[in-house]
């Protein structure tokens, strides 16, 4: 069984099609990260399966629980971290904490060992005494996760944790979601920034205009789908951009990016370094004036583009999880 299912799951705000029927899997200990432009519908798609909104259409399951006919179930096993959350005036870090503890049904001896734990994990010992809304946006976001973990879930839905945080901050959420991912949570979480994400999600789900157009590892998405692996060679000559251009034409598996002002650049698509050396020789041969040249690989950035593009051209295939255990 899944930790989280979600099958032929539509959400329509009108005529607004926010979710158009995703349907994806996470497995139980795995860490997936949810990938998409603004407005692609990920926090919907988050806050069906966090009890917070209904489905239009479809099923979303958290082990084996569906959302919708057994929300307080689905609540105690999941900690919601959402991309804004409220705050209030007066109330220091401890009552906050404590605040949602009481509401959790935490009493007593137990309660102040949650806090406790939760604080030393989140680091939130020292500002126990600070205002909750007077916090940076780093320790904001770690009281935050520390709300969602205070009744312990095994799966953590998280919306855009890093958004907004200075580098320093966002090194230590990932710092933090890499211990809960080694404790063997499953954490389901959304972000903009491709590179971070790809270094500790187990699967990326790449979700467009409401639709998955894409679910694998990071290094399968890198690589792509083609022979070349995601590695290609950019190369920078100075003859004539025309006779590059030329040059180009005439010798497969070479492509004219772009002129530059003296000269221009060519790429070859080969993860293969024998391949690349010979169309060097060759190029030396015709006389081409190499003043650069770099191995490159595709970023998933790059990789993201590439599928939204493909999908723009009609493809719609959807690759199934590929996921490391
Ligand atoms: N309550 C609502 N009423 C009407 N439209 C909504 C509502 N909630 C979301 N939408 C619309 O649904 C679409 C998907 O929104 P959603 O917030 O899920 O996207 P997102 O991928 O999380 O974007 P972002 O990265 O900007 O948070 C958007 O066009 C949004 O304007």
């Amino acid at each position: 069984m899944s930790a989280i299912l979600v099958q032929n799951l539509y959400r329509y705000f009108g005529q607004l099609k926010a979710v158009d029927g995703i349907s994806f899997e996470v497995p139980h200990g795995s860490v997936c990260g949810f990938v998409g432009a603004n407005g692609a519908g990920k926090t919907t798609t988050m806050r069906i399966l966090a009890t917070l909104d209904y489905p239009t259409m479809g099923t979303a399951e958290v082990c084996g629980i569906n959302v919708v006919h057994h929300p307080d179930k689905v609540r105690s096993l999941i900690g919601w971290m959402p991309d804004h959350f409220g705050n209030y005036d007066n109330m220091t870090v401890l009552e906050y904490l404590d605040f949602y503890a009481r509401a959790l049904g935490f009493k007593n001896e137990e309660r102040r060992n949650r806090i406790q734990e939760v604080m030393e994990f989140t680091d939130l010992g020292p500002l126990a005494d600070r205002l909750s809304n007077k916090l940076s946006k780093g320790q904001t976001q770690r009281l935050g996760l520390g709300r969602a973990l205070l009744h312990d879930p095994q799966i953590l839905i998280m919306d855009e944790p890093a958004a907004g945080l200075d580098p320093k901050a966002r090194v230590e959420l990932k710092h933090l979601i890499r211990i809960l991912a080694e404790e063997g949570k499953t954490i389901f979480i959304s972000s903009h920034i491709l590179s971070e994400l790809g270094e500790m999600c187990d699967s990326l789900l790449f979700v467009n205009g409401g639709r998955i157009v894409h679910h694998g590892d990071a290094d399968s998405l890198k690589m792509g789908s083609d022979a070349t692996g995601g590695v290609y060679y950019d190369i920078q000559v100075v003859n004539r951009p025309e006779a590059v251009a030329d040059w180009a034409v005439l010798n497969p598996d070479v492509e004219f990016i772009e002129s530059r002002k003296r000269g221009g650049r060519i790429r070859i698509s080969s993860a293969d370094p024998e391949k690349a050396a010979e169309m060097l020789r060759r190029m030396v041969k015709d006389g081409l004036q190499i003043i650069e040249f770099h191995r490159e690989e595709r970023n998933l950035e790059d990789a993201f583009i590439d599928i939204l593009s493909r999908i723009d051209q009609g493809e719609t295939a959807i690759q199934m999880p590929n996921v490391k255990n």
